[in-house]
Parts: C-alpha cells; structure tokens; sequence
C-alpha cells in the first residue's frame, strides 16, 4: 500500500515524462514516511519500468510512458472524462499546431492537468522565448471552460512578473493584494490577482522573476489553496485558483528548488527549428489564414515565400516565425493600400519579407529541396475566414490586447520605415479596439463612471489639439481601459522612438493621463501612453472650424480698411478683415490678393465678403473654388452693414446664409435673375445701362447660326448691378458662360471678353461661335476693313437698333465727336476704339434723351485725379453733338468714354 502511496505522489508532484522528476527526499517529506523507505519504494517501481532515474545528484524519479496519466484520473467521473477527453482532442487538434505531432504529449500532460480533481495541478511551462508557452497557457483554460471545468465566465489572469522586476513589493502587491497601510501609497485594501483568479486561473509568466519571498508566499497557495495580503500576516485567506506558471530560463537555476518541487506537471515546449516542416507549413498556413481574416483579403502566396519562411533559420521560435508572417503581410498590406488598381488578392511576395530571411532563402537554395516538395509548385491562396465581418478568433480582450502588442513589438524590430510603422500601428490599434467593441459590448456592462472619466478626457484632448473626435474613440478607449489589467499594459520601450511621429499627442494624453489615473484608480505606463496617443493620432479628424470672418473689398485707397476699422473699434476685436483696391490694381490681382487674405484667417467656416459694386461681386464663386470653404458676398457694402455682419459673426450662432438672409434685411439688397436649366449663355455686357447691352443680345441672337440659337441664351447685364452678377455668380453660371460680348471689357474673371466692334465687324463672331465648339460660322470674315468702313457698318447697326428716328442724329453727333476728340488729342483712336466710342456715345445719349438716366462711374475719382486734362478734352469734344440733340452729358458718362479712350 505504501509503495502506491508513493507512485501516487511522483505522480502528482511530477506526472509527466518530461519533468523534472522528484528526489527521495521530497517523496518522504510529502508522503510523511522515512527517507529510506521512500528511497526503496522508488527503487522498487523503478525495477517495475514505471519510473526512471534521471542522472546527477541527487538522484531524480522521473514517470516513464508505461503510466497511463489516465488513470490517475479515474478517481474522478469516468464518463464526463471520457467525453471531455473526446472533445478535448479536437478543441487541440484545432487550436494547437503540432497538438498531434511534435506537441502530442504535451498536450495529453497538460490535458490531464486540467482535468485533474479538484482544482488541476499547477503547471509549469518550459521552453525558449516565442516557443509557445503564453499561448498554450491560455489554450488550457479555454480548454478547461470548454471542458467544463471552469464556467465559461472564470476569469484567466496573466502576471508577467518581469513587469515588475524593479519593484519587488508592487510585484507582491499585485500578486497577493494588500491592506490599507501595508505600505506608502497603500490607500485602500486592494485585492490580488490571486483573489481576482477565484474560480479561474492564474497565469504566472517569467515566474522567475518572483522574488524568492514571493515565491515562498505561493507555496500556501500551492499546498493548502491559501494566502496572506500584504500588510495582513494574521489573516489567512482561501483561494481556488488553478496555477499556470512560465519560465524561458533554466528553471532549476532560477527558481527555489522548494518552489519547483511543488509543480507537479512541469512541460518543456520544443525548439521550432526541430518540429517537422510540416509542422512549420502549418503554422505559416495558420498564421496567413490570421492575416487574410484580419484584412479581409485573400492573400495569395507563391511557393516561394513559402519555402523562404519554412527554411529560415529562427532564434526565436514560434513567435519569430509569427512575427515573419505578420511583418510580411503588413509590409504587402501597406503596398496593397498604396496600389492605384487593387487586385482581387494581396500578393504576399519575397520582397515583403524581412532582408534576413530573403537573404537565407538565397544562401540555402540547395536545402530547400524538401521544403520545394512540400508545397509544389502552385501559388496558394489562404481566405478570409468565411466572409468579410468574421475575426479572426473569441479571444478575449486581454488576448486581443496582447495581440496587438505583440504585432507592434513585431513592426518595432522590423526594418518598416518609421511611417510605415506608425501606419501599421493605427491599422492595428484601429482593427483592435473593432475587435473590442464586438468581443465586450455585449458581454461588459460599461460603468458610467468609466464612461464619463473618459469622455471628459478624450474632450479635453480634443480641446488641447485643436481636433474633434467620433463617439467611438471614447467609447474604444473605455473598453480598451476596462479590458486592461494593470500588468497587462504596452510596455514597449522603443515606443518611445515612434512617440516623435505624434510628439503633440503624446504630450496632450500625458498632461491629460493623470484624470484617467485618479479617476479610474488605474495607473499607466509610458508605454500605454503611447498608445493612447497613437489611438488619437490615428482618430482625430479636424475640428468644424465655427467661425464665419467678414472680408470687405472696396474700391479707393482707404474705403475698406477705414470701414473694418470702425467696426473693428466699435467690437473690440479685430475680427473684420479690409482689402483696399486702389482703381490702378487690376481684377485679377485684387482676387489673388483677396485669396491670400482669407487664408491668413486660418481655419475658419465660410467668409462673408462685402464688397462694393461691380465685377468684385463675381468673387465669391472664385474664392470658393481657390480655397475651398464657402464664400457668400454682400454688394453695395456700407460702414453700418459692415458693423452689422462684425456683430453676427462675434455671435457665432448663425451660418453663412443665415448671416446673408439676416443683413439683406436690414440692408435690403436683392438677389435677381435665377437662371434657366442647363443653358448655356453668351452675355452681353454695358456699363451704361442696360439698353445697349440688350440691343447688341439681340443682334448676337440674330447673327447666331439658327442651330445654335435654341441652345444658347443671349443674356444683357448690367455691370453695374452688383446683385445680379453675384446671383449669376452664385448660380454657378461661370460654367455655363461661353463669353462676354460688350463696349467695354469688364474683366470678368475666368470669362472671354469679345469687344463689340470685333463682334460687328471683325472676327468676334467666329470666335464666339467656336466658342461654343458646336457651330459653323455662316457669316462673312470681315477682317482688315478700314476705319471709314468700320464706322459706316457701325452706323448701320445704330440706326438699326435705335428705335427712335433720331438715331442718325445721335449716331452723326458720336462720329463728329471722335474727330473732334481725334484733332484734341493729335492722334487718331484705334478701329476696335473709334467703334466702340461711336456706339456707345450714341446710345448714351439716346438713353438721356429719351428716359434720363444717368450711370455713376464708379471710376470716375481715379479718372479725375490720373486724367483729369483728357475728361476735360473729351466734355469739350462732345459739346457740340450734345447741343445738337439737347441733351447735357454729365461727368460720370465723360467717365466711360474716357476708359474707351483709355483702353488697349
Ligand atoms: N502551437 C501553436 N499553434 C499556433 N500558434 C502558436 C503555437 N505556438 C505558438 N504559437 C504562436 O507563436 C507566438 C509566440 O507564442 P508565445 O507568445 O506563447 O510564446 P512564449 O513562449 O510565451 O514567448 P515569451 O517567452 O516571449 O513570452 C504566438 O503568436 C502564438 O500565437
């Protein structure tokens, strides 16, 4: 019977062929009989083959396969196990590469472990860094709930314990928990993650790093399922945990022998470099298959690539060849990203993979052999799972966590270019915190608290930055802050590096950290910090600039800025802005000028441009195309609409047409001439009123070849009405005007001027109908006619379209003018100029005779001070023609016969 007491308890301390073994000593001690008999107890169950000895001293009793680790199980439900043995297998088969081949008995160990009454036996993980042993920690408890062992809501807590390597005490604080006072800082009694693990299990990774009071503090835990606070020596508290521990050092160098004789099951992972290449196409499928999921792409992979990531040679097992997969897979993503034209899959080719390993499929050419065989000679295609919106696993969000952090890790030690990381990351975190929101919606119940502590700080980041943020960055971080144990945080050093790329963030979410700290109780690394940061880099988006700035354009020296000025002073703020248009500045350059001054503004909402008459009402529909925010213009400006709209815009409560509707009312300016559907236009212009332009629309109109004539509007406007032209303007009709036809060029922007003597007797008319790159000129080309021709054409054209009888007399008075003019000046005027003077002095003077209407020039102020002596030469001039028909021509008319006189 003692000798099965003792098999019995090499069992339990060390179950598996491949542990440790125990000592003489230990048996006597747990089995509580002399050393001797125990030493010939073991001797003797070594004679039957159901131990071995391992060599060295002392002398260790080591399980040979002859036990069935089964039976050890037989004391508990023999048919529940036997059917959570069944799915057992698969659920490995399926989650574990290699669960059949070089994994299977560590497999069946670790089953056995967690299947073992009542609570498991603690586990201990052997093998090199990335050998897969934080992965099969958290396949055994997926296992176990699956099993049903654990229930499906058991918590699986992970301690990296070189997390906390320089801080012994908070190590064993966060391990144990402690009281209030246990030590400074101690607020408030905390619990552990041991008491967090109740009913669960605890991961202990890098156990090593446990400090040796530490791990003395865990055997209770181990023996008897108890453990003390920090800070509580007296009391002694129960736990029900099941114990998964790690170590990639050699663990009887590291770890108290006390401690390791307590972990009955003790597996050593092996080397990736020695598990069949079959085993490694496996896990390279596996990994792509990820990958594919992850992007939503098919990936597809040339036999290759394949070979080059079988073959290489990997210093960091498991986890190397993972992180080759993902970085090459990153690398042909961000290529993929960048293509003009995307294919249905995203190649996964041997420049995506890491030099290193490019370079060895090179060098190792000749071994490849085998690898060659393996995957034959067709490229392979690995989909998404299933469709578009599956993931890639249940993992739970610690899982997702660690996933991403691995991935960022992996991108960090890469050979990416900096922005190729910081692209990587975003996508990632991005991909992430998706994952989140449909791992945890609808399992986590958000706490208020959490909610609110972090939307007030995503706010005030928000503020800080000069950016807005969608709802879901609050509620991802929530969830990503209410996933996140505290030893579980981005603790990447190199992070740091990246932390330039979004050095403002990363100092807002510093200044900011405190708030989540105190008002979550949590605390954060920099690492985590980081994170965050490069969360809000890869989130924000630019904040609706709320502001509307007012820009007044007048024409003179001082008339805009002294009107900006007055309502400037009278708010207190600087927030008119003024552009002065001396009458020498050209159009064009007043609207660049204009440009530059709005974009001075910065980021604002739309600007308000007043403006005082004339062809600057045509602005807005410039600025808004040249600088992309909407432009709404206000004619015939005063100081008082000035103050007005300084006024709206400081409110800041209404938009730009609401601004617009609001001062049209009080200044009661209108908007006119909506325009016919889809039509094209030719428009006539005069500065004289609206009759000249109307007659020569339709002389246009009649000169039209008829094929055009039903699709093109011959349009008459009146320079001189700004409200027209601003609702031409806005009504987009600049692409719809073909040209403008007039006396005198008005300088439309963006518009072909025809002057209207090349329209009577030039080639105006070819022009436009090419133009309008439908028609064919039918007309005569009436090039190279001379002055006395041109004038006698033009006669015709006025006798024609005065309907009075005394157009003859109007139109002789122009004639005899001109050569009144001619002899002043001592030159004679141009033909283009001669006609244009000759028309439209004779329908001015048709106009003041027959209704009186006289046009301001607005010009006029700079004609009198640059060319007051031509004014005068010109009144003289037409003297004679305006007795002749009674009629006075005052100075603002002189004014538009002086710019014919003036221009070309
Ligand atoms: N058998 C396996 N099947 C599928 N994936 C695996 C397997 N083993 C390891 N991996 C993958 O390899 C990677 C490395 O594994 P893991 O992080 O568990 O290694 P580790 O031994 O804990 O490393 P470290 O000591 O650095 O923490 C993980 O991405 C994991 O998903």
């Amino acid at each position: 019977m003692r000798i099965h007491k003792v098999l019995e308890i090499v069992r339990r301390i060390a179950p598996s062929g491949g542990s440790l073994g125990v000592t003489a000593d230990e048996v006597a001690e747990a089995a509580g009989i002399l050393r001797h008999n125990a030493s010939a107890d073991l001797n003797e169950l070594v004679r039957e083959g159901l131990l071995r000895k391992s060599g060295g001293r002392p002398v260790r009793f080591v399980l040979t396969d002859k036990v069935d680790d089964s039976k050890l199980l037989q004391t508990d439900a023999p048919e529940d196990q036997d059917a959570a043995s069944h799915s057992s297998s698969e659920f490995f088969h399926k989650q574990v590469i290699g669960a059949k081949g070089s994994l299977r008995a560590v497999i069946e160990q670790l089953k056995a472990a967690m299947l073992y009454p009542p609570h498991g036996l603690p586990t201990l993980l052997l093998g090199p860094t990335g050998s897969g042993k934080s992965y099969l920690a958290e396949k055994m408890y997926q296992f176990a709930v699956q099993a049903g062992r654990l229930a499906p809501s058991a918590p699986f807590n992970v301690l990296n314990c070189a997390d906390y390597a320089a801080n012994p005490q908070l190590l064993l604080a966060q391990l144990f928990g402690y009281v209030k006072g246990a030590f400074t800082g101690a607020e408030q009694t905390t619990a552990g993650l041991v008491a967090q693990s109740e009913n669960g299990v605890l991961f202990l990774d890098e156990i090593h790093r446990l400090p040796p009071e530490g791990q003395e503090m865990l055997f209770l835990l181990m023996d008897r399922g108890a453990y003390r606070m920090l800070g509580d020596g007296a009391t002694q508290r129960q736990a029900s945990v099941r114990l998964i521990a790690a170590t990639s050092e050699d663990a009887r160098s590291v770890l108290l022998n006390t401690l390791l004789r307590r972990f009955p099951v003790v597996l050593t992972l092996p080397d990736v470099n020695v598990r069949p290449l079959q085993e490694k196409l496996a896990l390279i499928e596996f990994f792509l298959n990820e990958e594919a999921t992850r992007v939503s792409i098919p990936i597809s992979v040339s036999p290759l690539v394949l070979v080059a990531l079988m073959t290489f040679h990997t210093t960091g097992n498991v986890g190397e060849l993972h992180s080759a997969v993902l970085l090459g897979c990153a690398k042909a993503f961000l290529n993929y990203l960048a293509a003009a034209s995307k294919s249905k899959y995203m190649p996964l080719v041997l420049t995506n993979l890491a030099p290193q390993i490019q370079l060895e499929y090179l060098r190792n050419h000749q071994d490849s052999m085998k690898a060659e065989q393996l995957v034959g000679v067709e490229d392979r295609i690995y989909l998404p799972a299933h469709n578009q919106t599956t993931y890639l696993d249940d993992g739970r969000s610690m899982d997702l966590y660690k996933e991403l952090n691995r991935r960022v890790r992996g991108y960090l030690d890469s050979s990416l270019e900096q922005d190729e990381i910081l692209q990587l990351i975003r996508i990632d975190a991005d991909y992430y915190l998706r994952r989140l929101h449909r791992h945890e919606s609808g399992t986590y119940t958000m706490q208020e608290r959490l909610l609110v502590v972090v939307a007030d700080f995503v706010e005030e980041a928000g503020k800080e930055l000069g950016v807005g943020f969608d709802p879901e960055v609050t509620t991802g971080i929530a969830l990503h802050l209410a996933a996140l144990t505290q030893t579980e945080q981005f603790d990447s050093e190199e992070i740091l590096d990246l932390v330039a790329h979004c050095s403002r963030e990363f100092s807002v979410v510093r200044l900011l950290a405190g708030r989540l700290e105190e008002g979550l109780k949590i605390r954060l690394s920099s690492g985590e910090i980081s994170f965050l940061a490069f969360f809000l880099a890869g989130h924000k988006r630019e904040a609706e600039p709320q502001q509307i700035k007012v820009l007044v354009i007048a024409h003179g020296e001082h008339t805009a800025s002294s009107m900006a000025e007055v309502a400037n002073e009278l708010l207190f703020e600087k927030k008119v802005k003024a552009l002065d248009m001396p009458l020498s500045q050209s159009l064009e350059s007043t609207l660049q000028l204009a440009a530059q001054r709005i974009r001075e503004m910065g980021k604002i909402k739309g600007v308000l441009l007043m403006v005082d008459m004339g062809s600057l009402t045509g602005f807005g529909a410039l600025l808004e195309k040249m600088i992309g925010i909407p432009v709404a213009v206000i004619p015939f400006v005063t100081t008082a609409s000035v103050v007005e709209a300084a006024r709206l815009s400081d409110s800041g409560q209404m938009d730009l047409q609401q601004m617009v509707e609001a001062i049209k009312q009080v200044y009661n300016f209108e908007t006119v001439l909506p325009l016919p559907d889809g039509k094209r236009m030719i428009i006539t212009t005069c500065l004289t009123g609206e009759g000249t332009a109307r007659k020569l629309a339709a002389f246009i109109n009649e000169a039209l070849p008829a094929n055009l004539r039903d699709n093109i509007l011959v349009h008459a406007v009146n320079l001189d009405n700004g409200s027209e032209i601003t609702s031409l303007y806005l009504e987009g009709w600049r692409r719809t005007v073909i040209a403008a036809v007039g006396t005198v060029n008005p300088h439309l922007p963006g518009v072909v001027f025809i002057g209207m003597d090349q329209i009577l007797f030039g080639t105006g008319m070819k022009t436009l109908i090419e133009l309008t790159a439908e028609g064919q000129l039918e007309a005569d080309d009436t090039d190279g006619l001379s002055k006395e021709e041109a004038i006698s054409l033009a006669s015709r054209f006025v006798t024609d379209y005065i309907e009075s009888k005394d157009g003859e007399a109007y139109f002789s008075g122009a004639v005899a003018s001109l050569e009144r003019l001619e002899q002043a000046l001592g030159m004679s005027l141009r033909i283009s100029q001669a006609v244009r003077w000759v028309i439209h002095l004779s329908f001015a003077l048709e106009r003041l005779n027959t209704n009186g209407l006289i046009m301001e020039c607005s010009d006029l102020e700079y004609l009198e001070q640059q060319h007051h002596a031509l004014l005068d030469m010109i009144q003289l001039s037409v003297t004679q023609a305006c007795k002749s028909v009674s009629v006075t021509l005052p100075r603002s008319e002189i004014g538009y016969l002086a710019l014919i006189v003036l221009s070309e």
